[in-house]
């Protein structure tokens, strides 16, 4: 992306026909905590446990390890129930499901709900298949604490779950997202204030990715221009977005670890991109730039 201007803080001033508004006093305070959040990763290497998908398992775990964190990825209910105890938080990633999924699934998110372990739930391809769907339904007993997925999985999951109404949805798409991001915006919002009412501590937050990205905790919303078109030139973008979502929701609370992740990707896939001569190379400076970007760089990235 040729724009620069995520390296000179802040595009604060830049959001006057925003009816969300965000209070420069409340963003600058919010980049700190996201600058903390990157900090606290790097200083505490935190576990977050994966149960994804077998086409991008790697790159989630390189890119949680690039962050700063660790990474661990199990598919057997026991070990995935044990492990959460010493794992700050966990990824859910529906992408290749295998007939157990069905019951081993709905008994790690009733795991995860007894005993209040954050996750991260990434509802790909939402909205294809019968065993996908009941996968996905049952989750709406025992809620993820973060949902992150493309603007078209944010609008299967929210009308699957009843929180909007059909008419407000799209087709579903495979793993590629067919819809703008912000045509999720209410769907995210809606989202976002139903998985609060089920969090421990009443917070949550879901990231809408695409061009420019969406995050909102379902008070407030916030749009996160950058990243790189080649990011959907890679398979795994938005998988390795979601494990590091969850290594940052390890240290941090719900919206705090979703706009840390999410501005992270952004910068990561610019230089990647200024930096890469196809999708080989590029998901190589991706993973570069995860790793040697500063707190400083991702918290002062533009917010709207
Ligand atoms: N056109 C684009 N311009 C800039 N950044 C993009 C673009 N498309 C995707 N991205 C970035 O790519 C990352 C992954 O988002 P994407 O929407 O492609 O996820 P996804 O569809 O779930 O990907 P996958 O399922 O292949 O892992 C995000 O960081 C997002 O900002
Ligand atoms: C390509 C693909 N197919 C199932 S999961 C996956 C990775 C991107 O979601
Ligand atoms: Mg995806």
């Amino acid at each position: 992306m040729s724009d620069d201007s995520h390296m000179h803080c802040c595009n604060d001033a830049d959001n006057s026909n925003d009816s969300n508004n965000v209070g420069s006093a409340d963003l600058t305070a919010l980049r700190e905590r996201i600058a903390q959040a990157v900090r606290d990763v790097k200083a505490r290497t935190p576990l977050a446990q994966s149960f994804t998908n077998f086409v991008t398992i790697n790159l989630v775990a390189n890119a949680q390890l690039a962050a700063g964190g660790t990474a661990a990825m199990s598919f057997l209910p026991d070990d995935v129930i044990d492990t959460a105890s010493i794992s700050g938080a966990d990824y859910i990633n529906v992408g290749t499901l295998l007939p157990f999924y069905k019951d081993a699934l709905p008994q790690i998110a009733r795991a995860f709900r007894k005993t209040g372990h954050k996750w991260v739930l990434d509802p790909v391809a939402a909205g294809i298949g019968k065993t996908r769907t009941e996968i996905l339904r049952a989750f709406r007993a025992a809620p993820p604490t973060i949902v992150r997925g493309n603007a078209s999985e944010i609008i299967a999951l929210a009308t699957m779950w009843g929180l909007i109404s059909p008419d407000e949805a799209s087709r579903p798409a495979g793993v590629e997202s067919v819809d703008e991001v912000d045509a999720a915006a209410d769907a995210a919002k809606t989202l976002a204030a139903f998985l609060a009412k089920f969090a421990p501590n009443g917070q949550a937050a879901v990231a809408v990715s695409g061009a420019v990205d969406l995050v909102t905790d379902g008070e407030r919303v916030y749009r996160l221009p950058g990243g790189s078109a080649m990011m959907a030139k890679i398979t795994g973008a938005g998988c390795s977005l979601g494990g590091v979502t969850a290594t940052y929701l390890a240290v941090a609370e719900p919206l705090v670890a979703a706009l840390a992740a999410t501005l992270l990707y952004n910068r990561a896939g610019e230089i990647a991109e200024a930096q890469s001569h196809g999708p080989g190379s590029f998901q190589v400076h991706l993973l570069d730039a995860l790793w040697n970007l500063t707190p400083e760089q991702i918290a002062d990235s533009p917010i709207r």
